[in-house]
């Protein structure tokens, strides 16, 4: 992997997260656990720093899901490093796991009556212990979590009746409430209204300075993921990746070389997408 532009000042300390060699993919039914498999993502080098909104780019089935999933423990790595803040992310399992690393999936939860407070105090079990009983510090985290999302008006209502875009707010108070570190988001913006996207991730980018948070986030957004990333990490389709700043990824022409198609092409001194001219 190559990297382009100047790592932010949280990555160069070491802190965040630090991709060596992380091969990513999927088992064949027939490796039955002994590590090998189809790797989507081989030997990716990467860095995403606290306090930094980090975007992950590329084209369909390019490997997001598959690497956020791995990042997520929902799936094993086939090979190499994840550390978070100089830990080993692979082997964090359970509650030690869900204390530094919230997840926030493309999936529509089910989540019959609760409302949407409801939901955000179960981002506390990792914090309250199997009887899951809330005390005054979890309450004060859950009204944290629900004030940096601007949610506060939607929380008594049952999350089931939310627009999509105030259930995702929801969704992402409820991984907030469990003071990650680490905050995955795949596809965060999906369902939503142009309004709504540029709206949810100026709020991922305010939370990652705000609580110093490191926050990785899957997109098809292209142009303002560009205009809003601290960092991008570019995947080309075709298994490799390579990381920098939007500015320096747009000017070296990666962005136009994982993107641009028979129909679009990519400029790189607008950071936008125009129609290819017709001969
Ligand atoms: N469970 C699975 N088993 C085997 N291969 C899989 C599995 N899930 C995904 N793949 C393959 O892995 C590759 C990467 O898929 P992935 O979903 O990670 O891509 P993506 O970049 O998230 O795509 P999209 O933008 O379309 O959501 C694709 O070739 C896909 O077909």
């Amino acid at each position: 992997m190559s990297g382009a532009g100047t790592p932010g000042p949280a990555a160069v300390a070491g802190r965040g997260l630090v991709l060596a060699g992380l091969t990513v993919g999927h088992r064949s039914e027939r490796a039955f656990g002994r590590g090998s498999g189809v790797a989507v993502l081989p030997g990716v080098d990467a860095v995403a720093g606290r306090g930094e909104l980090t975007v992950l780019l590329g084209p369909n089935g390019a490997g997001k899901s598959t690497l956020l999933r791995t990042l997520a423990g929902l799936q094993p790595a086939l090979g190499g490093t994840a550390l978070l803040d100089g830990d080993d992310l692979l082997s964090l399992r359970g509650t030690a796991r869900a204390r530094r690393v919230g997840v926030v999936l493309t999936d529509r939860p089910d989540p019959g009556l609760l409302t949407g407070r409801d939901v955000v105090e179960l981002g506390r079990l990792p914090h309250t212990g199997a009887a899951g009983v809330l005390g005054e510090g979890d309450h004060t985290a859950v009204d944290d979590a629900i004030g940096a999302v601007r949610a506060g008006p939607l929380a008594g209502r049952p999350l089931g009746r939310l627009s999509d875009g105030e259930r995702q707010r929801m969704m992402v108070a409820r991984a907030l409430a469990q003071q990650p570190s680490l905050l995955l988001l795949d596809e965060p913006s999906a369902f939503l209204d142009v309004a709504a996207r540029v709206a949810l991730l100026g709020l991922l980018r305010r939370l990652a300075r705000e609580q110093d948070l490191c926050v990785l986030l899957s997109t098809h957004d292209l142009e303002l993921a560009l205009r809003l990333a601290d960092a991008v990490w570019l995947l080309d389709g075709a298994g490799g990746c390579c990381s920098g700043t939007p500015a320096a990824l747009s000017a070296s022409g990666a962005i136009g070389a994982a993107f641009d198609s028979d129909e679009l092409v990519f400029d790189p001194a607008q950071g936008t997408f125009d129609l290819r001219p017709t001969s």
